[in-house]
């Protein structure tokens, strides 16, 4: 759907990494807070495209500035291609992250450099299927993945608490939640993201659940607002 950047990754395990993006098109849920509903409710435009040409539109677009390319969408791991896409961008030597949130299994997910599962709370009205789920932590488990939960109210937090005791090993985030990813006043969103982002912290530091959890705001909504492609 899009190739972008170089810019940071603004979420997760690996924030302020300079990275390209390939956002793919299509998601098997619809999260009601979702920040790239065009990939999925019929706005915005995909064109299908072989795995060589990607690898020309980072070539050309990035042109060079960067080492590493994060696979988002919608869900990456709907299209069987993404593996030889990420084979690709192996021997062209640059670094591979998916975004995806542990639904839909793929082969090529072990090859990845840095992979974060991103389940959902009950406030994106979608449910986790703990067996796929199960199943991603085991094959994942030689791999550089972690699991990050976006927040939007004490219920999730109550969510994430409980993913993160069922799955101990795996690196945890925490990220503030958006809630308003239509609006352009910049000034308006960065001060409720802070302040959202201070009220996660608040409860993260009273949780004895969460020691040894990362919070984390998204570091490019603060920067851009919701600007695309950035
Ligand atoms: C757009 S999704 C695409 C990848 C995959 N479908 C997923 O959800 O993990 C990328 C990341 O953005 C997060 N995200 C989506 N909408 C958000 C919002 N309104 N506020 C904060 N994070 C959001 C998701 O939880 C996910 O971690
Ligand atoms: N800078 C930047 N960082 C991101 N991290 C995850 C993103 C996504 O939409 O998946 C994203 C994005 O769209 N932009
Ligand atoms: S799983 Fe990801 S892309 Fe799909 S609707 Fe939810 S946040 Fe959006
Ligand atoms: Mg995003």
């Amino acid at each position: 759907m899009e190739v972008f950047g170089p810019t940071i990754q603004g979420e997760g395990m690996v924030m302020g990494q300079k990275t390209m993006f390939v956002r793919t098109a299509g998601c098997d849920y619809s999260c009601s807070w979702c920040d790239s509903k065009f990939t999925w409710d019929g706005t915005g435009t995909s064109v299908s495209k072989k795995p060589e040409q990607i690898i020309e539109e980072l070539k050309a677009i990035g042109g060079g500035a960067f080492s590493h390319v994060t696979i988002s969408g919608g869900n990456p791991a709907l299209h069987k291609g993404i593996g030889q896409l990420v084979e690709l961008c192996h021997e062209n030597g640059w670094k591979v992250g998916v975004e995806t949130q542990g639904s839909f299994w793929q082969d090529w997910m072990r090859e990845i450099d840095d992979i974060t599962l991103s389940p959902k709370p009950p406030s994106s009205g979608m449910q986790t299927d703990f067996t796929k789920l199960d199943f991603f932590i085991e094959n994942l488990a030689e791999a550089n993945a972690t699991l990050k939960v976006v927040i939007f109210d004490e219920e999730d937090f109550k969510y994430a608490e409980d993913l993160h005791l069922r799955y101990p090993a795996v690196p945890f985030f925490l990220q503030t939640g958006n809630s308003d990813t239509s609006t352009t006043d910049d000034a308006l969103l960065t001060a409720s993201l802070l302040e959202r982002y201070e009220w996660l912290i608040s409860l993260a530091v009273r949780s004895h659940i969460m020691n040894d959890a990362k919070v984390l705001p998204q570091l490019h909504t603060l920067v851009w607002g919701n600007k695309r492609g950035v």
